[in-house]
């Protein structure tokens, strides 16, 4: 048997698998099982929380001089992903419970490189550090970039943007709301994207305040993303024309996420992670 944690931030799920010696080789079928809502735990994706030493990406382990620990997660199919807003709130969370991390700021390991993360009043805030414009230079002269139709939906214009895993980012026309999308399969991208790409739908609720649904990469639907979530709000600020260090507020179907624009194009996301059950499973 394996010991598990269920958590979540923003009811964005995940499975903690701790794997303290590095010793534990999650298969794919393995993640599909732990995150099957009916025959497993259940979750958006898993997270193994491994030495960053046992690491066996090199990128990866040049990363243990400065955090012990990687969050090493994977989408509920299976997939590896490079970054996970979200899970970074959880992992930290469950590293300060376990005693694996001491102070109010850490730095965690992600494939993504390393994220700095600070205990906040709401649950912890993570500087996702530098993102950028997905496009070749150039390319979103008129603000979108990829063209994405969701199912039962016209095409719309998008912008693309990398927060270390790739999203697009659509704010919906006038006379189309989030709660008509049909997300039940993954909107069309054009031009298509061989990796995959997360996609946000965004409204604008007031100044630097959206609401946002998503379909994920390798999982489809969630109730949150945070790498998303950050996507949107720099994207609806780069729309808007005013490139300010304002925090935005993005309300999305599991609660509400704040993301603070930071010198040097990097970006904070913060906001709650909770921790809900602990358990034994088999893999
Ligand atoms: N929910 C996450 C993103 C998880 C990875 C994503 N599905 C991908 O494949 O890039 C978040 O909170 O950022």
């Amino acid at each position: 048997m394996t010991r598990f944690t269920k958590g979540h931030g923003t009811e964005n799920d995940f499975v903690l698998v701790p794997d303290p010696e590095g010793t534990l080789e999650l298969t794919p079928a393995q993640v599909q099982r732990l995150a099957d809502r009916r025959a497993g735990i259940g979750g958006d994706g898993v997270i193994r929380v491994v030495p960053t030493r046992h690491a066996t990406e090199d990128a990866v382990r040049a990363q243990a001089a400065q955090a012990e620990w990687f969050m090493d997660y994977r989408n509920a199919d299976g997939s590896l992903a490079e970054m996970c807003g979200n899970g970074t709130r959880v992992f930290a969370s469950f590293l300060v419970r376990e005693g694996l991390v001491h102070g109010d700021t850490f730095d965690i390991a992600t494939r993504a490189g390393v994220k700095h993360v600070r205990v906040v009043p709401e649950g912890f805030a993570v500087d996702l550090g530098p993102w950028r414009y997905g496009d070749e230079p150039g390319a979103r002269r008129d603000g979108f970039d990829i063209m994405v139709r969701p199912r039962h939906g016209k095409p719309v214009p998008a912008l693309s943007l990398d927060l270390g895993n790739p999203h697009a980012v659509v704010m919906l026309p006038d006379g189309i709301e989030l709660d008509n999308l049909d997300l039940t399969a993954a909107p069309e991208v054009q031009p298509a994207q061989p990796n995959g790409i997360n996609v946000e739908f965004v409204k604008t609720i007031g100044p630097a305040h959206i609401a946002m649904r998503v379909h994920e990469r390798g999982v489809g639907e969630t109730r949150s993303c945070g790498t998303g979530a950050a996507a949107a709000a720099l994207a609806t600020r780069f729309w808007s024309g005013v490139e300010d260090l304002s925090p935005w507020r993005v309300d999305v179907p599991g609660g509400t996420l704040t993301v603070t624009p930071l010198p040097g194009n990097r970006v904070e996301l913060s906001g709650p992670a909770e921790l809900v059950a602990d358990g034994d499973v088999g893999l």
